[in-house]
């Protein structure tokens, strides 16, 4: 247990962040050289890695889901999984379908200004496949695109072994998505920003996935859009004396059960509820061989004690982390004190694999402190906007002079010819 009772000390907690967060840079040499060799190489260089990592050769068996493996994977799903899904998948649906931005204007005297709402056209959906199967994601991230109108949807998800997860194939099929490849990692994000002879190049790319996903969707943004920098999953939970130990021990291994990677951080406005949480934590962490938590789990998890509201709202903006839970008596004043986080999650009954499966709002959420800047996946990823001006002859007239002289400040004449000669023939 850390303790940080006075606002200086938070440097201990800003350089246990900053370690990994900076850790993850050690994976960029690797992923720069995939991503080169898929762009230089294509397919060979795809099925390479595919052979490599995810232990099938995609030379003899293909990576391309074909309409029987579509068909075979439907009819594997009992009825009742069948209905899981589809309960989950209506309350996401609707929850995209209410936050999907819409065109907006405004009309003043002689002009219509707005902005026009249009969808992107070609996006790829990461769906993560390592470890385990996430039938969830490919909900998260095919529902956002389907409600905004993508047009053209390309699927790429790990199938260790060759064969693609069923519950993922049930998924796309149910969104009418046809293309779905066998393939993962920053090799399936280099494929889908450059192209191969076989995965088409996108004009998006979202979804979350592992370090090696993680890192090659932040080097190919520019050459394509990405939603976030959406990697190995963090919690953060900030608890008073009011909250209950073993919730709270529970929530932050549920969450470090992703990945050794994953970051767990606590912070306790109560002395005695911080030791509590920290040992019952080791302690599940030590007995729960299905959620596979390691010694580097465990370095990746940090409990700290603070007595002052104030500071525990610094520790969040320090971390700004990907989820945040609030077990706190007066949780939407503690929210307004602070900035950073992809998800809130508030009071003991919100805890955060709700918000993974079935709350509605998206899984897919920043990583590595980067939603100081990036928001969830949402609707909003597989659209953009254009500026709309639309100006009658008077409302041009009432602010033409002004954009005249304003030319003449920038020394910009062309500029102030274009509107001069409309309103006195220019010179
Ligand atoms: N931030 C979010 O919104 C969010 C949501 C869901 C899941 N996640 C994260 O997604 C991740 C899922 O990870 P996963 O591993 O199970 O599946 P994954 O699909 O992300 O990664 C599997 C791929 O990683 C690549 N890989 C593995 N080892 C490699 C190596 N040594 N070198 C190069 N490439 C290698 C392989 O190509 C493999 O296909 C977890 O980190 C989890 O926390 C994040
Ligand atoms: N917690 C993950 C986001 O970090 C999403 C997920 C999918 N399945 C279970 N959990
Ligand atoms: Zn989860």
């Amino acid at each position: 247990m850390i303790e940080i009772t006075n606002i200086d000390e938070i440097d201990i907690f800003r350089s246990f962040v900053d370690k990994r967060v900076l850790s993850f840079d050690g994976y960029e040499e690797t992923v720069k050289q995939i991503i080169t060799d898929v762009k230089n190489r294509g397919d060979d260089a795809l099925f390479e890695y595919t052979r490599r990592f995810d232990k099938f050769d995609p030379e003899k068996e293909g990576i391309s889901v074909e309409e029987s493996e579509f068909n075979e994977a439907v009819k594997s799903i009992p009825s009742h999984h069948r209905e899981i899904i589809e309960c989950a998948a209506d309350r996401i649906y609707k929850f995209h379908e209410v936050f999907k931005p819409k065109s907006s204007f405004i009309e003043e005297d002689g002009a219509i200004l707005g902005v026009r709402i249009t969808p992107i056209k070609k996006a790829g959906l990461y769906v993560p496949g390592g470890k385990a199967a996430y039938p969830s994601t490919a909900l998260m991230t095919i529902i956002p695109a389907v409600v905004a109108g993508v047009e053209d949807i390309q699927v790429v998800t790990p199938s260790i072994g060759g064969k693609a997860n069923p519950y993922v194939l049930f998924v796309a099929k149910m969104f009418g998505i046809k293309r779905v490849y066998k393939v993962g990692g920053a090799q399936a994000i280099a494929a889908l920003a450059y192209s191969t002879q076989t995965v088409s190049k996108v004009d998006v790319i979202a979804g979350p996935g592992n370090i090696y996903v993680a890192v090659a969707k932040k080097l190919v943004f520019g050459d394509v859009s990405i939603d976030s920098v959406a990697g190995p999953s963090e919690v953060m939970v900030v608890a008073d004396s009011s909250a209950n130990p073993e919730y709270v021990a529970r929530d932050l291994l549920s969450q470090a059960e992703h990945d050794e990677l994953a970051g767990c951080f606590f912070v306790g406005l109560d002395k005695e509820l911080t030791e509590k949480v920290e040992k019952r934590f080791i302690e599940l962490a030590n007995s729960n061989p299905r959620a596979n938590i390691t010694q580097k789990s465990k370095d990746n998890a940090v409990f700290v004690y603070t007595n002052d509201l104030k500071i525990a709202a610094e520790l969040v903006d320090e971390a700004s982390p990907e989820h945040l839970e609030l077990h706190i008596e007066r949780t939407y004043e503690f929210m307004n004190m602070l900035n950073n986080a992809g998800a809130i999650f508030m009071g003991e009954y919100s805890t955060e694999p709700i918000g993974d499966y079935v709350a509605g709002p998206n899984h897919t959420l920043p990583t590595a402190s980067t939603a100081r800047f990036f928001s969830p996946l949402s609707c909003d990823t597989f659209m953009k906007k254009s500026s709309i001006v639309h100006f009658s002859r008077s409302g041009f007239e009432r602010v033409a002079k002004c954009a005249s002289d304003f030319a003449e400040i920038e020394g910009l004449y062309a500029h102030k010819n274009a509107v001069d000669v409309r309103l006195d023939g220019g010179s």
